[in-house]
């Protein structure tokens, strides 16, 4: 594991961004551990937030015209994001959805920049990936393109249990883009086996990764 993602895994654990206990899933599935991105909260918080998606995507190489933040919770990691990224000198449009269509004034989902060219999209974590299949259907409704899709937390899991393939395979495979993520699931067991007594909990996660979870990406 890298220093940068050893970092990221304790600013998580510092704000409660990641934290432990009995959480139900979008995809219905109950998991020991969450990682609830709304806690990054504080304005340094969201600072080294859009620094670390900043080098993630920087790293990648990967090319795009305009960042894409997914209600809810992509909305401000986008926003961070494009901030970052303006700092280095890349400075990019941003655009983000509402949930539910606006019917007064400007009116519509969509709000910021045009949805147009190569679309790189910004959220917290993929599960089982319905989140990321509502976006290509946004992006697609709209003409453009995806670049790829960057992700704090790579949860590793299924996309769903009688598939051998993870949720970001199956995205890669079938949208043909990269999925970038700044952790992943392994690391995130690594630095607690290193860095945490709790050895209950580890093996919740160890036992919770067994039912759902593939290894590889
Ligand atoms: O890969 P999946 O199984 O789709 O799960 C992951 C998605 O679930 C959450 O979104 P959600 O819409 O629940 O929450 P939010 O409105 O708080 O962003 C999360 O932010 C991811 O976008
Ligand atoms: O699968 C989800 O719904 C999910 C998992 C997680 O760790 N964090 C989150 O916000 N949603």
């Amino acid at each position: 594991m890298q220093q940068y993602q050893r970092d990221f895994i304790q600013l998580a654990l510092d704000h409660q961004v990641l934290c432990f206990g009995d959480f139900i899933l979008k995809s219905g599935r109950q998991s020991p551990y969450f990682f609830n991105a709304g806690r990054f909260h504080t304005g340094a918080a969201l600072a080294a937030l859009g620094h670390a998606y900043a080098e993630a995507i920087i790293a990648s190489g990967t090319e795009f015209d305009v960042i894409f933040g997914p209600a809810y919770k992509g909305i401000p990691l986008g926003a961070v994001t494009a901030v970052a990224l303006a700092q280095k000198g890349i400075d990019k449009p941003f655009c983000y959805n509402r949930k539910e269509a606006k019917d007064h004034g400007e009116g519509g989902t969509l709000v910021g920049a045009p949805l147009n060219g190569k679309v790189l999209i910004i959220d917290d974590v993929i599960t089982a990936g319905t989140a990321v299949r509502e976006v290509m259907q946004i992006i697609d409704s709209h003409g453009a393109e995806a670049a790829g899709v960057v992700i704090g937390l790579n949860r590793q899991e299924k996309a769903s249990e009688d598939c051998e393939f993870s949720a970001i395979q199956q995205v890669e495979r079938q949208y043909n883009i990269p999925v970038i993520s700044i952790v992943q699931l392994d690391n995130v067991i690594s630095f607690l086996e290193q860095e945490s007594q709790d050895s209950e909990t580890l093996q919740k996660i160890v036992n919770y990764r067994q039912r759902y979870g593939v290894s590889g990406q």
